[in-house]
This record gives structure tokens, C-alpha cells and sequence, in this order.
């Protein structure tokens, strides 16, 4: 067992005594790994455009002079690599149980880092966050260590599972059938999903991942389409679901007006309504048109963010990432100052890969204050990096993995051949305005487009 400040994020010193005077060993970090991969994505429409063939992830392999090894997952864009490679060096040494350390040191590592977004879906980029995405990625890696030293689950480790069946929501986008000509190599394999551009497609699709999943919340990527034409669509996935609780997420591409506009309509109909319009000023004179909560992982994205937020009253629900909110302690502490202000808390996704999935699933299992389905893009997910068998659906909810960590393996073979893909495919950065371009030249990401 590990001495109590360790436990706590704490310095340890090299030697420590059991309560039986065995003397233990904490795991120190020797070599951290970053692997860039990239994994096949579909052409998902969103406020910024449509997704890539390709989506980037990195993986990271945190070896310990005991011979554990904790795997984290980070976004695989150039800026984080650069990011994590930068922080990786200043590591060695560090206890995998000091994860006061951990911070400190990466923000020294990361001195007058530049603040760089891998999206604007996920609200401003500004240093803060950029180290907050550096240590949130690291500290998944120091955690899975510290459960196979201990032989404790992540959730454990965290507290402890208030919840052993983590539920999800369906996560929904208009789409295409294949990516626009130009923008997929030739012989890129299309999914079988299909078409999804109107109330009939969107419905359709939620059938499969309700029949497939079993998902109960159900979620549509909206601001892709006339507002008017996405009232629809939730009326029809309403008509089609009476009982699944439903949302929308415009990702801040209506202006005010059009927010108050449409909110009313949607009133009794969606359990909120996500980032109709951007920034806490104008989500909060949204919230004093309508009695639908809004939720938000574009106006709070950092804990610099929430006083104005509450002095707004602009949320009522924001939808925390251990990724950018700078790993699983700072997404509980987000999660307690939630509580006090009366907040709900869900939980945000980007494309992930298992490794991310098992962190998600911990995490979520471990705050007691995260009562909605996560999200997540698993359905969307055709590659893996870990073995099949830790994380498997049922009833829209995963099961929290039983092994110790975060209880999920790594696919050594797939880790090299995405690896290889990310070679091959020439994509170094998620940039959704590409492939509207090379569908319609004239396209250009407008905020607010409506
Ligand atoms: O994958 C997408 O296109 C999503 O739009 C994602 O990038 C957003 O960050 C996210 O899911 C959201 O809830 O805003
Ligand atoms: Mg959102």
C-alpha cells in the first residue's frame, strides 16, 4: 500500500516502510512514449465543417523503473505531440503517486507555451488549457500506473465506484455517405452508416444505435442546418423516442436571437439544450428566454471561466473532459464546484479510442454529481488500440473494467499499424473546414452561420 500523502498527489520520498516493515517501491517514471496515430473517421458534419477521413490521437506509454507501464490517450495533433514530447523529459524521476509533481512540472516544462486549440468546438484556447490537456493526458498514464502498483481500479483509486454501469448517450450527426472527392485516398473504406441529412435520416440512425447500444439519451449534433430544420429533426426523434431523453448542440452556431427564436419550441422536448450560442454573456440572455436548462462545453471549458459563468447565470449544466479540464482531480474538482452552484455536470467527447473510453468510464463512475449519459463517439469508431473484451456495452452503459488501472490493454499490433496510417495519411491536424471546402469551394465557417 502507498503511504497516505502519496495517495493524496503528494511527494514521496525513495523509501518507504510498510505497516509490516516490507519495504515498497513507488513506481518511478524512466521514459514516457508518444505514439501518433491516426484512425478511420466518417464524414460527420458539425458548426465547423465535416470530419476528416482521418482523426488524430496519440497514445502514451509511461514506463516505470518497476517495470509497470500506464497508458494514457491525448489528441494527436501537432501542437499537443509537440506538447507532450516537451513535458515528457522532466518526468523522469517523478513518482507516478506525485501528481502535485506532475503539474508543477509540466508547467515548467511548458514554460510560455503557445495557447493552440485542436478545435474551436471546445471553447478559446489559451495556455491554461494548453497545459491543463498536457497534464490531463499524463496524469490518466500516472493513475493507470498507480492501480497496477496497487492492484486498484482507477475508480478506486478516485474515490471509489458510486455507479459499477456507466451509461452513455447515442451521439447522432447529419452526415454523409462518404468523405467529398479529394479528401479520402482512393480505396478508403466507406462505413456502412449511410446518408443522414434530414429528420428521417437522423431518426433512422438513432434507431440503429438504440437497437445496436442500447442507449437511452440521445443526443444530435446540431448547427449544421437551418435551426428550423433541427426543431424538426428533435420533433421527430421525439415522436419516434417518448421516452429517451434528447439534446441538441449547435456548438454556438446561432446568434442570440436565433437561440431565443428557437429555445421555446424545443421546451419540453430536449433535458437541455447544449451551446445554442457562444460565450457566457449571450448563452445567459438565452437562459432568460427560455425555461430549457443549457449546458455547455464551449462558454466553461477552464476554471477561469466560472465566475463569470455564475455571475451570469448563463449554465445550468457543464459537461466536463478530463483532457482539457486538466486530467480525472481537476474534472472532481469542477465536479464540487458543480455542486455548489447548483450545477449539473455531464461529460464531453471528442473522437477517442479505448484507452480514453476506460478513463471516460472510470471517471464517470467515481462523481457521484454526474447523473447524465456521457457522451461519446465510440459508435463512430471503426479502429482500436486496445484488446476487445474490457469494455463492452450493455444496455447503453459500459461496465467499469475489473482490472486493476484502468483495466484496458494494448493492442501492440494495431498500435502499429494506426501508427502507420498516421504516416501514410499526411493529416497532422483536425482542421473540419477542409472537406466542406472541397465539397463546396464557397463554403466558409461563419459564427454564427444562422
Ligand atoms: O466531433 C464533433 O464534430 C463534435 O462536434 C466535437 O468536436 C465537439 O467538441 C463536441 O462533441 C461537442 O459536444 O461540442
Ligand atoms: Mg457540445
Amino acid at each position: 500500500m502507498q503511504s497516505a500523502h502519496a495517495l493524496l498527489g503528494g511527494a514521496t520520498a525513495d523509501h518507504r516502510t510498510s505497516p509490516k516493515g516490507k519495504p515498497l517501491r513507488t513506481p518511478k517514471v524512466t521514459d514516457i512514449v508518444v505514439t501518433p496515430v491516426a484512425v478511420l473517421d466518417p464524414p460527420l458534419l458539425n458548426a465547423s465543417g465535416v470530419h476528416q477521413p482521418y482523426q488524430l490521437r496519440a497514445v502514451i506509454e509511461l514506463h516505470t523503473d518497476t517495470g509497470i507501464t500506464g497508458l494514457g490517450e491525448a489528441y494527436g495533433d501537432d501542437p499537443t505531440l509537440a506538447n507532450l514530447r516537451a513535458a515528457a523529459p522532466a518526468l523522469v524521476g517523478l513518482s507516478v503517486f506525485d501528481l502535485n509533481g506532475l503539474a508543477t512540472r509540466v508547467a515548467e516544462a511548458l514554460g510560455a507555451v503557445d495557447a493552440v486549440g485542436m478545435t474551436d468546438l471546445i471553447g478559446a484556447a489559451s495556455r491554461e488549457k494548453s497545459v491543463a490537456q498536457t497534464v490531463g493526458a499524463l496524469e490518466v498514464a500516472c493513475y493507470d500506473a498507480q492501480g497496477k502498483a496497487t492492484g486498484l481500479r482507477v475508480c478506486d483509486l478516485l474515490g471509489g465506484a458510486v455507479r459499477e454501469a456507466v451509461p452513455f448517450s447515442a451521439y447522432l450527426f447529419y452526415r454523409w455517405a462518404h468523405h467529398p472527392e479529394g479528401a479520402a485516398p482512393e480505396g478508403y473504406p466507406a462505413d456502412d452508416w449511410g446518408a443522414a441529412l434530414d429528420p428521417e435520416g437522423i431518426v433512422a440512425q438513432a434507431r440503429r444505435m438504440v437497437d445496436t447500444y442500447g442507449f437511452r439519451s440521445l443526443k444530435l449534433k446540431g448547427g449544421v442546418f437551418e435551426p428550423e430544420a433541427e426543431a424538426e429533426a428533435i420533433e421527430a426523434l421525439r415522436a419516434a423516442f417518448p421516452d429517451h431523453p434528447l439534446r441538441l448542440d449547435p456548438n454556438a452556431n446561432w446568434s442570440v436571437e436565433t437561440s431565443k427564436r428557437i429555445a421555446p419550441r424545443l421546451e419540453g422536448l430536449l433535458e437541455y439544450l447544449e451551446d445554442p450560442t457562444g460565450g457566457n454573456p449571450g448563452m445567459a440572455e438565452v437562459a432568460r428566454a427560455t425555461s430549457l436548462p443549457l449546458a455547455t462545453n464551449m462558454c466553461v471549458t477552464s476554471f477561469a471561466e466560472i465566475p463569470e459563468a455564475a455571475a451570469l447565470d448563463s449554465v445550468k449544466i457543464v459537461l466536463t473532459d478530463h483532457h482539457y479540464w486538466g486530467g480525472f482531480r481537476a474534472s472532481m474538482r469542477l465536479a464540487g464546484i458543480c455542486e455548489t452552484f447548483g450545477w449539473g455536470l455531464s461529460m464531453h467527447s471528442n473522437t477517442h479510442l479505448g484507452i480514453s473510453l476506460a478513463a471516460m468510464t472510470h471517471l464517470a463512475a467515481a462523481v457521484p454529481g454526474l447523473t447524465y449519459a456521457c457522451d461519446t463517439h465510440s459508435p463512430w469508431q471503426r479502429e482500436e488500440v486496445v484488446r476487445p473484451g474490457a469494455l463492452v456495452w450493455s444496455e447503453g452503459s459500459l461496465a467499469v473494467p475489473q482490472q486493476p488501472g484502468l483495466g484496458v490493454e494494448l493492442d501492440r499490433d494495431a498500435l502499429e499499424r494506426l501508427h502507420k496510417q498516421y504516416l501514410d495519411c499526411g493529416v497532422r491536424s483536425r482542421d473540419d473546414r477542409v472537406g466542406m471546402v472541397l465539397a463546396d469551394p464557397a463554403w466558409e465557417r461563419r459564427t454564427p452561420r444562422f
